[in-house]
């Protein structure tokens, strides 16, 4: 399933939450207007079938079973891929939330930025679909009025009050008040006393939120430094040992060999659920015994990764926050140690985070900004929570590059973070 579908579908309950409550705040005081010049008509929908003869028939024919709607396919893109990169046999090769250096041979990497884009797994129309409109759908004014007339659109003048159940809107799906307030007023901006739908709302909407997004959307650099040292924190359950495990079947998939630490010694389980990964990835874990120091394992995995020439080198850690002194020290332990193999290292910080835990994102940003110096996100379960508006609270408030997200637990469920995307799937755009 192309990422961007998959991405729609999984965060369902961020933009049904968000179109329910925008079509309630347009109906509350809209007025049902005939015909929408951006929305398509519907197909006529054909008579149907003259009633059957009471007679019986001998043998009746099956009734088909229903199909479903077909799913369209953006049109065949001109084939950009040069001929040695490896494809899946039906697939478009996956885009990599990692980027490569200019410097870097462009060849291994499917998706290196000097290659042009190959299909992407997903795509985001330039506008809606003109085939196949949707079914439109009475809208509750409608319903209640017992009219369903399928081309009338509610539509309902921007004002003061519109703004206020807008902002209380975005502030339930977790944007947060600041972020709530500047995208209203940003969207509202020339658009005072007009006449609005749904659909424009969302599209104006998207469009602002896309605003925020594009500048953070960054995919993790990749130097030609060797090891290239990726720190992973974040508290424990955000998804941090998942997200090692994609990561290193994307890098290998790419043709960079990678070693993983878990430094997390602390946890046989979380030790053990790396390993589980690594193995899916075909990466080596590096472990210790339990309860011994991370610190010295970072250093022994730096020296195996420098005698055996790896790209990467991933270090687990762990994610006590409870105690946030001793995390500190362990934290700025490990740094210590691998500085001293190279000075340069970690060439890359990636905070994890949980986006169905809301608010509290923003601050555990905030911690482990004091506690290690991020150079980038990776927001991971933002299937199945309403709570995905965070995202773009972070992105306005941190400003720190968004590499990836995660939707899903499996190995491919982890894909670079594109703005417009992310805010059409959020908004509800294209679900209609
Ligand atoms: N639905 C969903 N689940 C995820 C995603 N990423 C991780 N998970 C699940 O979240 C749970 C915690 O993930 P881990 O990767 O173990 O998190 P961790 O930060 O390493 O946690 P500790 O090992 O406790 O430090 C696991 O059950 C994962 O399968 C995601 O994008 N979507």
């Amino acid at each position: 399933m192309a990422f961007f579908s998959k991405l729609k579908e999984r965060l369902f309950k961020s933009s049904s939450r968000l179109e329910a409550g925008l079509e309630a705040i347009v109906e509350d005081g809209g007025v049902a207007e005939a015909g929408d010049p951006e929305t398509p008509e519907p197909a006529p929908t054909p008579a149907p079938e003259p009633a059957p003869e009471p007679e019986p028939e001998p043998t009746p024919a099956p009734e088909p079973e229903p199909q479903p709607l077909p799913v369209p396919t953006p049109p065949p893109a001109p084939d950009p891929t040069p001929p040695d990169i490896p494809t899946r046999p039906d697939e478009a090769p996956p885009r990599s939330p990692v980027e490569l250096p200019v410097n870097e041979p462009p060849v291994e990497i499917p998706w290196t930025p000097e290659i042009p884009a190959p299909s992407a797994p997903f795509e985001i129309p330039d506008s809606l679909p003109p085939a196949a409109p949707p079914a439109p759908r009475s809208g509750l004014l409608g319903r209640l009025l017992g009219r369903g007339d399928r081309t009338a659109v509610v539509r309902r003048a921007l004002d003061d009050a519109m703004l206020e159940q807008l902002e209380e809107l975005l502030i339930t799906a977790d944007m947060g008040v600041d972020t709530a307030l500047r995208v209203t007023a940003n969207m509202a901006e020339g658009r005072m006393g007009k006449r609005l739908s749904t659909r424009e709302i969302k599209e104006f909407l998207a469009q602002e939120i896309a605003r925020i997004m594009v500048p953070v959307a960054r995919p993790m650099p990749i130097y030609p430094k060797k090891p290239q040292v990726v720190l992973v924190v974040g508290v424990n359950g955000s998804g941090k040992t998942t997200t090692i495990g994609k990561l290193a079947s994307q890098f290998k998939a790419a043709g960079k060999s990678v070693i993983i630490a878990a430094g997390d010694t602390f946890r046989a389980a979380a030790v053990e659920q790396l390993q589980i990964w690594g193995e899916r990835a075909g990466v080596p874990v590096l472990t210790a015994p339990e309860g011994s120091d991370p610190a010295s394992l970072a250093f022994d995995a730096m020296t195996r990764a420098e005698a055996e020439g790896a790209d990467l080198l991933m270090i687990d850690t762990a994610g006590r926050l409870q105690n946030r002194a001793d995390l500190m020290e362990e934290l700025a332990k490990i740094v210590r140690v691998i500085r001293k193999k190279d000075p340069s290292a970690p060439h890359n910080t990636l905070l994890v985070l949980d986006a169905t835990t809301g608010q509290n994102a923003l601050s555990q940003v905030e911690i482990f900004q004091k506690l290690a110096d991020i150079t980038g996100l990776v927001m991971t379960k933002l299937d199945g929570t309403a709570r995905g508006g965070v995202l773009v609270a972070l992105a306005d408030r941190f400003g720190l590059p968004i590499h990836a997200i995660g939707v899903g637990e499996q190995i491919d469920d982890l894909a670079p973070f594109d703005p417009e995307e992310f805010a059409a799937a959020l908004t509800g755009l294209g679900a209609e």
